[in-house]
């Protein structure tokens, strides 16, 4: 059936790279029960089917970005009559009619999505180390959380240091055993007063000294693993979340406690997002096939990665489910984050397959091989399984209005009866976090309405589009100032509100964005909270460290009974939305205009350094005040943007532009020099990585939506021929 011609391997009209082809043949396909020949012959038809539309909603934007920058170039500046604006979005199809009333009709949704708030962990698939630890992150423990970072501040003697110390240990028990008095209260006393933890009849039986007591709500109690006298492990739940409080009186931290305890084990990443997308580097079929090999290794539950740390190797597994004695038999809780795939969006192609000489859609690829990679899961033939239900979850980014979520829908369709799935298997989770998605969010939802199974704000993709959107207009408001605009409280508040209004309660999340900073954990707890308080099932943590701490937002805040509250009302119009973030006032000192340029170059190139010349897609970047922050492409996006802004509207010379690059390269060269084999950005200040910076900025306003990824792909795979 397949004939080999030069490396690649033909098959119909395709001509399939030959690491992508053998993986389909000999670790996708075995054991699915699907032809091969019949895979790619579908394959190809489908693509002959999806292609054209594919690049025709590709022209339409860069039609609509035309026909806006026309707008803008003849009304520069501050929009004065926002009516005007809004009508000319309508008539030139940026804003579709608002449907009426759209309820999503989403079914068989595992109940991690459905039903139980919690953090959603975001992690680099290509990174397999990375990638198990997160799937693993569905249990996290809260003494080494607070212990290891700035959530517990090293005054008074707590510091971390390099040993163990008591006084730090002393804090992290309080804060724990604090945490259980506030949401596993006890009928009387405390959890700090606790001297043993028992079961017996199906309670809980808490020992203070001499008196005994149980938990004010017996109903938490769940089960317990070890002798029932003196368990293991005792395993509550509040607000659907797990905690296991574990006594080992052996134990070097658990001899210290009067009850043995020695963790409390927090049920942390309820789902996590393996990414393809933004925090990957993916240029080429053998990256596309690693990435894929990854995913399917994590649906078949034999994912694996050999750890080195502290002089030590092990290999770290996925992990089994847990298990438990509960009072009506067996309780087995998922030892597993319930994971969704990130795939590309509609932008780029890829030269992993040709059909009849021409790349294809990347974002088709990924939807054809991430399903074909999750049969083994939902046709039960999984070791470690991802879905009780049968689903899969697919992660749409990048997507421009509904009619974007219409093909993408229309495509995973596609898809199943390519795989012989039912329709609806896979579920979408779509990203609003573009704008023309923001102001059209309930028609999209309406386009995908019987597979939504999320929607989530990534406000950091958003604001690159907010500026690229309107970057003709005038000079916009300095990066730090986004996050208070009016645009984006309106764009953060109208996706729950719709979100409710279409039903997604109860079905499906309702997501919020990145914690980027990633050691500031400190900082994370007492703003985090803010998503579940707003309404949020979900908000994304870059680690799973984050993710525990996040956990104890999902306790503080009962997110369903606040869904309910908010369910019913819009709290925000489309004007507030569509108000452009131009700057007032452009009259900024030299210093603040250096401070953010130089900032903006930093963080861009202290990203695409690694992206280029190591394929790292998502880095820690300390920004100028020397905050280390989560980069990947999206933050990229807005940095890159943001300084191609200022150029545009004249607020910084080309020559000041050159020359904070050459002084910022100098500082990356500093920061990151240590490493083995670093290849300095200066002093000649012409190698791939600096051009791809170099370009994204003084080529910025060119690029389609301000994206990074034409820039990015063609000068890392330049990196990987040299
Ligand atoms: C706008 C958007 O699209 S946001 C979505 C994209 N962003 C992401 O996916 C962020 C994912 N996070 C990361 O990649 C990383 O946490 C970074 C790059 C931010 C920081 O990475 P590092 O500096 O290497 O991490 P750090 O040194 O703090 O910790 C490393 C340890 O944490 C683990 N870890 C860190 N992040 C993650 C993660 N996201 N998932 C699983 N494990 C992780 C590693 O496995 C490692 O532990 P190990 O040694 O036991 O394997
Ligand atoms: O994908 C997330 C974002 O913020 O962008
Ligand atoms: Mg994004």
């Amino acid at each position: 059936m397949a004939e080999q011609s030069t490396d690649r391997v033909d098959v119909g009209g395709l001509r399939i790279a030959p690491e992508l082809h053998a993986f389909v043949r000999d670790e996708a396909l075995p054991g699915s029960g699907l032809d091969e020949g019949a895979f790619w012959a579908g394959f190809e038809s489908l693509l002959r089917d999806v292609v054209p539309r594919n690049r025709d909603l590709l022209a339409r934007r860069d039609e609509l970005q035309r026909a806006l920058d026309a707008w803008h170039a003849e009304h520069p500046g501050p929009v004065t009559e926002p009516a005007a604006y809004e009508q000319v979005l309508r008539d030139l199809g940026y804003l579709v009619d608002e449907p009426g009333e759209v309820t999503i009709s989403t079914r068989g949704v595992d109940p991690e999505i459905a039903t139980t708030a919690g953090p959603q962990l975001v992690v680099p698939m290509l990174n397999a180390r990375f990638a198990a630890n997160a799937a693993n992150a569905r249990w996290g423990s809260l003494y080494d959380a607070l212990y290891g970072t700035d959530a517990v501040d090293e005054s008074d003697g707590k510091e971390r240091g390099s040993s163990y110390n008591p006084v730090r240990g002393a804090e992290v028990v309080r804060r724990a055993k604090a945490f259980l008095d506030e949401h596993f209260s006890l009928a009387d006393g405390s959890h700090a007063d606790a001297t043993a933890y028992a079961v017996s009849d199906g309670a809980v039986v808490v020992s203070l000294g001499e008196r005994r007591t149980g938990l004010a709500d017996p109903g938490q109690y769940v089960g317990h693993r070890g002798d029932p006298g003196a368990p293991e492990a005792v395993l509550v739940v509040h607000h659907g979340l797990h905690v296991e409080v574990q006594v080992d009186r052996d134990d070097a931290i658990g001899r210290e406690d009067p009850a043995g305890v020695k963790d409390l084990l927090l049920e942390s990443a309820v789902s996590t997002i393996m990414d393809l997308e933004d925090s990957v580097a993916a240029v080429d079929a053998e990256d596309k096939t690693a990435g894929y090999r990854n995913w399917l290794q994590l649906n078949a539950g034999t994912l694996t990665a050999e750890v080195t740390k502290g002089g030590e190797t092990f290999t770290r597994r996925l992990a089994e489910d847990r298990r438990y004695d509960g009072p009506d038999g067996e309780v087995v809780l998922p030892g597993r984050s319930l994971l969704w795939v990130r795939q590309v969006g509609h932008l780029m192609t890829t030269d992993a397959v040709l059909l009849d000489g021409e790349e294809v859609p990347e974002g088709v690829l990924d939807a054809v091989m991430t399903a074909l990679c999750g049969l083994v899961d939902v046709q039960g033939r999984s070791e470690l399984g991802n879905s009780r239900t049968g689903s899969m979850y697919a992660v749409k980014p990048k997507m421009h209005g509904p009619d974007e979520v219409a093909f993408t829908d229309d495509l995973l369709a596609r898809v199943e009866d390519l795989l012989g799935l039912a329709l609806g298997t896979i579920k979408l989770g779509i990203m609003d976090e573009e704008r023309r998605t923001s102001a059209n969010l309930k028609a999209c939802i309406a386009a995908a309405q019987g597979r939504v199974a999320f929607i989530n704000t990534g406000f950091l993709d958003r604001t690159g589009d907010e500026l690229h959107t309107s970057m003709q207009g005038g000079a916009m408001i300095r990066k730090g100032e986004m996050k208070s605009s009016q645009w984006i409280s309106a764009y953060e508040d109208q996706n729950v509100d719709i979100g409710l209004e279409c039903g997604l309660a109860g079905t499906a999340q309702i997501g919020k964005g990145m914690w980027a900073m990633p050691d500031d954990m400190a900082d994370m707890l007492v703003q985090k909270v803010g998503h579940p308080r707003a309404g949020a099932s979900c908000a994304w943590v870059p680690s799973p460290t984050a993710a525990t701490l996040h956990a104890l937002h999902y306790h503080q805040v009962d997110v369903a009974a606040r869904q309910r509250e908010l369910a019913g009302s819009r709290r925000t119009t489309l004007a507030q939305l569509l108000t452009i973030p131009f700057a007032a006032d452009t009259d900024w000192s030299a210093e603040d205009r250096t401070a953010e340029v130089e900032n903006n170059l930093q963080g861009v190139l202290g990203y695409v350094k690694r992206w280029v010349d190591e394929g790292v897609g998502c880095s820690k970047v300390p920004d100028i005040h020397g905050t280390a922050l989560m980069e990947d492409r999206a933050t990229c996006r807005i940095s890159s943007q943001h300084v191609a802004n200022w150029l545009r509207h004249g607020v910084v010379t080309a020559d000041e532009v050159e020359a904070a690059f050459r002084r910022m390269a100098d500082v990356v060269d500093e920061q990151q020099g240590g490493a083995e084999g670093y290849e300095p950005l200066g002093p000649s200040y012409d190698g791939q990585a600096f051009l791809a910076a170099h370009d994204l900025v003084f080529e910025g306003v060119d690029q389609p939506s301000g994206y990074t990824e034409p820039i990015l792909h063609r000068r890392r795979r330049l990196k990987k021929e040299s």
